[in-house]
Formats: structure tokens, C-alpha cells, sequence
């Protein structure tokens, strides 16, 4: 369960927290002295400190470089007031995590922390390669033992140490972000911080500040200044997600940082300089998108200092057991259940299936099996149709359901899952709406994404997440409306 600690000798603050916190899992330790809060980090090893820039007895930017050398890796959020956010953005641009402005708004202060949760287990929970290490070490394993897995972990190996570049490619739910985490944790800069961006799931103007920072009045909405990830994370390691996404103007200010370690904010005129690596990904094909015109060579040069491909699932045989193997452990205690095993068939049947959506697919699939099941061991009947097959066919019923008759296969959806007796149920619903929903516009739109985004109201990073996370097939979308 993660801890909260608040340092703030207002006790109205603590209550707001303890309150905002209660019945949602998280332990919340208020204190309201310094060298308490000091002991308690030693004691309790929190996981995000909410500091009182302003304590009584103590400056809060002071205590914040003493509680970096106790725990470089806290995110520190600090509490100020609403006339002192000077000090907070001073705080920033020396690798605090945020501040919050009082009077503290719940929501607010719900949806940062759980951000610095997010933001501490991927600094925190380290990330083992199957090859070195027992299953049972603390953190995240990479597990696969492919001869394509080991030449990864040959190469993690040999570039983290190495202060440069890294690109790494491969399908949608191979496995980059873990790759780019176990670069980190390998490498120098292992004790500094680490941050991952995930460049389509913003619009340009959001990218540009969440890298960049922005000054006050940049644009409409930017009511103060705002330091940005490349200045807040100086030292540390960047993970830049699906980069093939970046727009001109993003990727000529990432290429300027590259080539000089140096930038403006949004907006502003001063430069600043920084010292980040930076690790990038995309599932995107880049050289046939610098043949287009949509990204820019030099780029892709500076970012390709040393490039990892990441096999897709189909192409490391064995690994898909043990990854099966894997999965039902950590879904067995996660879901309280106790499933043994595998039956013979439905291991052919997963075997001999393609994984489009590759290891992310895999997990969605296995607990899905795992909920529905009934007895110790899962039989194929617990698998969706599309698994039946040869092998050969991707084809997803669910998004090619006539979606005039969405109305009544809602009905029968729901009584399915009733029969099954299913305890997730709310989020299979939401799931199944979602999914015609995002197949009608897109089939309207002949699958072309912008304009189904536009129709829709989100950027085109969140259908592109969408699109994966649900595992639609575009092609068959567009191939059931002929
Ligand atoms: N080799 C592996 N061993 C165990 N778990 C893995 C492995 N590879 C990926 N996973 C898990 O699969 C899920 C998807 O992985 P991840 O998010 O790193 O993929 P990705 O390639 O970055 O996907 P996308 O392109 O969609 O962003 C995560 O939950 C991750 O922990």
C-alpha cells in the first residue's frame, strides 16, 4: 500500500488529506516539525511527501535538499500559498516533484499524489532481466529467454552504463517502456530521477509546456509559470514515448536540446541549459516517415545513438509460456483466486494464436480467462472466440457486431456476463461501449484517426491508446464496411 507523509504544522491541511485519502488504500503519516518529518522518512520510507514550504521553524527548500540526500527518489510536492509560488518554481527547477497552491482542493490533491505514486514505483521498483535473476526479486522481471530476448538484454546491458541516446522499437505492447526502465536502473544515473512522457497523449501546445516549461501568459490558460519535465528532471533520464508523434515544431526544439543541451521556456527568452538522457520509443515505421516528410532526419540521428528492436510475441516461442506462467502467478494473488494451470489445449490454442497486441494482449487476455473460469483449471472455453481459430484470423466479433442492433447485443452482453457470473462487470460494460463506439466512428471515417479524434472530442493520441488498449483492428474495421 503506498504512504503518503505530510509535513505541515497546519492541522487543517492534515485532516484535508487523511479525509481525501480515507477508504482509498493509501496510509497517510502527518507531522507538523521538521526532524520529525526527517525521522519519519528514515523510519517509513514514504512514497510522496507533501512539505509545507513555509514551516515554522524551518525553510521548506532547506529541508528539501536534506530529504534528497536521505531519499533522492521521494517526489516532493510542496504546499504554498497562493502569493509564494515564486518558491515553488525555484523548488521545481531543483527537482521537486510539483506544488499545490492553497487552500488545497481535494481533487487536485488526489490526482497529483497518486502521479508522484506512479512517478516513485517507476524510479523505485527496479526491472530484472529472466536471464540473471530469480523469479523472486522485488520489482518488475522481464521475463522471456528467446534468443531475441537474450540479444535484448545483451544490449540493455551494454548501452545503460553508456550515457547516450537510446531508441527503441518495436510493436505496441512489446515491452518498450519496461526496456527504457531497465536502461535506467542500470545505468549512472540510476539515483536521479526518471520520467516518462507519452508524446501522443497530449496536444502540441501541452507537449511543448510538459517538456519546456512555459512562461506566464504563453498562451491562453497559462496563468503562471510553469517549469517543464527537461528542466525538472536535470541530471535524470527522460523516457519519451511514441515519439513518431511529435509535431515539426516539438522535434525541432527536441533536436535543439540534443545537439546543445539547451532551451527556452514556452514563451520565455531566457535559456536554459540541462543535462538529461534521453530514451525514445514508437511502434510508428520512422524511415518511411522521414521519406514522407514527417520526420526530420537529424532527429532520428541524434535520438538513434543506439537503437533496440523488441521482437514481436509471435516471434519468441517459448517465451509465451512462461510469460503465461508469469501472469497467472501475479494475477492469482492480485485477483485472490486459485488457478493452477493451463489446460493442453488452450495452451495450443494460445500458442498457435498471433498476438497483435503482443504481451499487452496476452495479460488482458489471461485475466479475462481468470475471471470467467470456474474450477482450478483454465480450459479454452474460457478464452474469447477469436482464439479458436486456425490462428491465422484476427477477426474481433465484438467490433464487427452490427452496431444497429447495438442496443439489444448490449442486453445480451450484460446477461452473459450475469450467467458467467462475472465481478467486473463495470468495467466490461464501459469496455464494450467503448468499443462500438470507437469502431463506428472509425469505420465512418474510413479509419482515418484525425478525423475520427475530431469527431469523437480527443486528441488522436487518446484513440490511438484507445485503439490499442481495446485491441482494434483497423483494417477490420474498415474491411466490414465493404
Ligand atoms: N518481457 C516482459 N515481461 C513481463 N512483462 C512484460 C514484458 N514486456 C512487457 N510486459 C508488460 O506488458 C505491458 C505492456 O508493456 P509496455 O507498456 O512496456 O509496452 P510498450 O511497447 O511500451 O507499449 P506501447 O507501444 O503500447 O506503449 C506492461 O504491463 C508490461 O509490464
Amino acid at each position: 500500500m503506498p504512504k503518503l507523509l505530510v509535513i505541515d504544522d497546519d492541522r487543517t491541511v492534515h485532516r484535508l488529506v487523511e479525509k481525501t485519502f480515507e477508504d482509498t488504500g493509501v496510509i497517510t503519516i502527518s507531522c507538523g516539525v521538521a526532524e520529525d518529518g526527517l525521522n519519519l522518512i528514515r523510519t517509513e520510507s514514504p512514497d510522496a511527501l507533501l512539505l509545507d514550504i513555509m514551516l515554522r521553524e524551518a525553510n521548506g527548500l532547506e529541508l528539501a535538499t536534506q530529504i534528497r540526500h536521505l531519499d533522492p527518489k521521494l517526489p516532493i510536492i510542496f504546499i504554498t500559498a497562493m502569493n509564494d509560488s515564486d518558491t515553488a518554481i525555484q523548488a521545481m527547477s531543483r527537482g521537486a516533484y510539483d506544488y499545490l497552491l492553497k487552500p488545497l482542493n481535494k481533487q487536485e490533491v488526489q490526482d497529483l499524489v497518486e502521479r508522484a505514486f506512479d512517478t516513485r514505483r517507476l524510479m523505485q521498483s527496479p526491472v530484472h532481466m529472466q536471464e540473471a535473476t530469480s523469479t523472486n526479486e522485488q520489482g518488475d522481471l522481464l521475463v522471456g529467454r528467446s534468443q531475441g530476448m537474450l540479444d535484448v538484454y545483451k544490449k540493455i546491458g551494454r548501452v545503460a552504463p553508456q550515457d547516450v541516446a537510446v531508441l527503441i522499437l518495436g510493436e505496441s505492447g512489446t515491452g518498450k517502456e519496461l526496456i527504457a526502465r531497465a536502461i535506467y536502473h542500470h545505468s549512472s544515473r540510476r539515483n536521479e530521477c526518471f520520467m516518462a512522457i507519452n508524446c501522443a497523449a497530449l496536444s502540441d501546445t501541452l507537449l511543448e509546456s510538459e517538456l519546456f516549461g512555459h512562461e506566464k501568459g504563453a498562451f491562453t490558460g497559462a496563468d503562471r509559470r510553469h517549469i517543464g519535465k527537461f528542466e525538472q528532471c536535470n541530471g535524470g533520464t527522460i523516457f519519451l514515448d511514441e515519439i513518431g508523434d511529435m509535431s515539426p515544431s516539438t522535434q525541432s526544439k527536441v533536436l535543439r536540446l540534443l545537439q546543445e543541451q539547451k532551451f527556452e521556456r514556452v514563451g520565455g527568452t531566457e535559456t536554459i541549459e540541462t543535462d538529461v538522457r534521453i530514451i525514445s520509443a514508437t511502434n510508428r515505421d520512422l524511415e518511411q516517415m522521414i521519406e514522407d516528410g514527417e520526420f526530420r532526419l537529424d532527429l532520428y540521428h541524434r535520438l538513434n545513438t543506439f537503437q533496440i528492436n523488441l521482437p514481436p510475441l509471435r516471434e519468441r516461442g517459448g517465451d509465451i509460456q512462461l510469460l503465461l506462467e508469469h501472469f497467472l502467478s501475479r494475477f492469482n494473488k492480485s485477483l485472490k483466486k486459485h488457478i493452477s494451470g493451463i489446460s493442453d489445449e488452450a495452451v495450443q490454442m494460445l500458442l498457435s494464436y498471433p498476438w497483435p497486441g503482443n504481451i499487452r494482449e496476452l495479460q488482458a487476455i489471461l485475466r479475462k480467462a481468470m475471471l470467467m473460469a470456474v474450477g482450478p483449471v483454465l480450459v479454452p472455453e474460457f478464452f474469447p472466440s477469436e482464439l479458436h481459430g486456425n490462428g491465422e484470423s484476427v477477426s474481433r466479433p465484438a467490433e464487427t457486431k452490427p452496431v444497429a442492433n447495438a442496443g439489444e447485443d448490449f442486453q445480451q452482453f450484460l446477461s452473459e456476463l450475469e450467467a458467467a457470473g462475472s465481478t467486473e462487470m463495470y468495467s466490461e460494460a464501459l469496455e464494450w461501449m467503448e468499443r462500438q463506439l470507437i469502431t463506428r466512428v472509425l469505420t465512418a471515417t474510413e479509419g482515418n484517426q484525425s478525423k475520427a479524434a475530431e469527431k469523437l472530442g480527443i486528441t488522436r493520441g487518446s484513440l490511438r491508446n484507445k485503439i490499442r488498449s481495446l485491441n482494434i483492428s483497423i483494417d477490420h474495421v474498415i474491411s466490414s464496411d465493404d
